[in-house]
């Protein structure tokens, strides 16, 4: 359903990278949709000096309309209005204030404010404190907050960036970002776990063998390189999109489809994580760097990476949580740059039936694929009989996609975001306590790492990363399901 809301949005980092490719995008289909009408505002800020006819054409560019669409988009940038402020200076919060309180009457907004921190961590808290002490946050409406990923770089600094901002917002109005929560298939786990009494049934130690997730991505580090030589696939990927996935995976049935109860069994899954000893550690999560091959260049020949730089660029891993219905699954998990192609995706493989009365035929595996990207889908592989005499199996496909009936396409992930942070809704938007638990989860591996003097191993470009990320599987007799290109 589509309600109006009325909202003054303030995006620090206005001029940045991920405030054009992501964010204005996003407020535009929503204003394309209805969710955004005449009552709304938008102030980008940042230090250079642009002027809101510039900030405007900035907008206008970044959304690529065509077509009839152009007008809407005209339409949609009037809203829009720049302020030049270093986030450092008192002083320039105080004009802030005036353009927010004159737009909030311009745009008769009510007093709702969503500040955007699209920024990095580090001047979170000066803005938090700010917006309160220069009193941009209004008594009359909401003032929520949006944060942008990475939330800390270990438990310590993360408990401090949390106890920095929560000095001003309450946890009810600070929404973390993680976009793969947005994603239309891993909302999708809940509607496959919790909607149909057969996957219910299912879903635990007794039925499930093992799970595989992929997050695999085929392109390099490309204009990211000072965040990512501070991060590394382990910080940038698995501490969030990828636990927060095996969360969805292993939480407990909530008992209502509701922010609170939800939020409440993926914490206690994630508290969940079996923590590793530093052997355990060594034994169960691999690490490599990609290199030179199929005409692409290695990660420590891109620019601005250190020639000796020991930044990991991949990451496998076999993890536990040791839930009632989960314990004793192995739960493997990838993650890596330029490796062969672009795919988000999740198998769980069924055990196999206790007695084959078919033998000596051999029963395929049961897996359940739900495909995050590139194509939204989601398949299973059952056994069933070929056509014709006799009594031969073959192992065949289920195949679901969600776009095929006649449903609209998949909105972006921080379209949808937006949307639920405008009604209030932080179901998908990490609590702080699932940051807590990741982190410590991390932090354990992080460490080991941290200690070790062994060399990183290394994968070539186009690759599906390095062969112990298989080994880690061939050792619990094991495969990964997903091999790259084709498949
Ligand atoms: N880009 C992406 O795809 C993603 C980004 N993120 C996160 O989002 C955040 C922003 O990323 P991104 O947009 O890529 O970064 P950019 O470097 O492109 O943008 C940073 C922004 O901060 C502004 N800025 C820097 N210093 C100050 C200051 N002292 N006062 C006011 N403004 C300042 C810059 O503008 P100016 O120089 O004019 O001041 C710019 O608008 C980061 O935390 C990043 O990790 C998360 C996921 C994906
Ligand atoms: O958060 C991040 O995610 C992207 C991958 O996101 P996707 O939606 O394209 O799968 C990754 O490239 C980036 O390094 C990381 O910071």
């Amino acid at each position: 359903m589509v309600t109006e809301q009325r909202a003054l949005f303030i995006i620090f980092g206005g001029t940045g990278d991920l405030a054009k490719r992501k964010l204005y995008p996003a407020l535009f289909n929503l204003y394309r949709k209805g969710f955004l009408k005449e009552n709304f505002a938008v102030i980008g800020t940042a230090r250079r000096p642009w002027t809101d006819e510039h900030f405007q054409e900035v907008v206008r560019d970044a959304i690529h309309a065509e077509g009839a669409l152009l007008k809407d988009t005209s339409r949609f940038a009037s809203h829009f209005y720049y302020q030049s402020h270093n986030v450092n200076d008192t002083e320039h919060y105080t004009t802030l204030r005036n353009l927010a309180e004159k737009l909030d009457q311009k745009y008769e907004i009510g007093g709702n404010r969503m500040f955007y921190l699209a920024m990095s961590p580090r001047f979170f808290g000066t803005i938090a404190k700010h917006l309160k002490s220069q009193k941009i946050v209004t008594a009359a409406g909401y003032n929520r907050v949006i944060i942008e990923k990475p939330f800390g770089r270990d438990f310590a600094s993360a408990e401090e960036l949390n106890e920095a901002i929560g000095r001003y917002f309450p946890e009810k109005d600070v929404f973390r970002i993680d976009h793969y929560l947005g994603k239309e298939m891993v909302q999708n786990i809940l509607a496959v776990r919790f909607g149909n009494n057969l996957f219910r049934a299912l879903w635990n130690n007794r039925y499930i063998d093992n799970i595989q997730i992929t997050l695999s991505e085929s392109l390099g580090v490309e204009e990211r390189a000072g965040y990512y030589e501070t991060a590394g696939a382990l910080r940038d990927m698995v501490q969030n999109h990828i636990l927060q996935i095996v969360s969805l995976l292993t939480m407990n049935m909530p008992a209502s489809y509701s922010e609170t109860d939800i939020r409440r069994e993926k914490i206690y899954a994630l508290k969940s994580l079996r923590k590793y000893t530093p052997e355990e550690v060594e034994k169960n999560f691999v690490r490599a760097q990609y290199k030179a091959a199929n005409g692409q260049r290695g990660y420590r020949e891109e620019e601005k990476i250190a020639d000796d730089s020991s930044t990991e660029t991949f990451v496998a891993g076999k993890l536990f949580v040791d839930n009632e219905n989960f314990s004793g699954v192995p739960i493997y998990i990838r993650t890596g740059k330029r490796l062969s192609q672009k795919t988000s995706r999740i198998d769980i493989a069924f055990k196999a039936m206790p007695t084959n009365i078919f033998a000596p035929q051999r029963l395929g595996q049961n897996v359940l694929t739900i495909n995050i990207e590139p194509e939204g889908k989601i398949f299973m592989q059952i056994n069933v009989k070929k056509i014709g005499q006799g009594f031969t199996l073959k192992n065949s496909h289920l195949d679901f996609f969600p776009t095929s009936n006649g449903e609209s396409t998949f909105p972006e992930a921080y379209e949808k975001l937006f949307a639920d942070a405008l009604a209030g809704d932080a179901t998908n938007f990490t609590h702080w306590e699932e940051v807590a638990h990741s982190w410590k989860f991390v932090d354990t591996i992080r460490d080991t790492w941290d200690k070790q003097n062994d060399v990183l191993e290394e994968y070539p470009c186009g690759s599906m990363g390095p062969q112990a990320s298989d080994k880690l599987l061939e050792r619990d007799g094991c495969k990964w399901f997903y091999q790259g290109k084709n498949n």
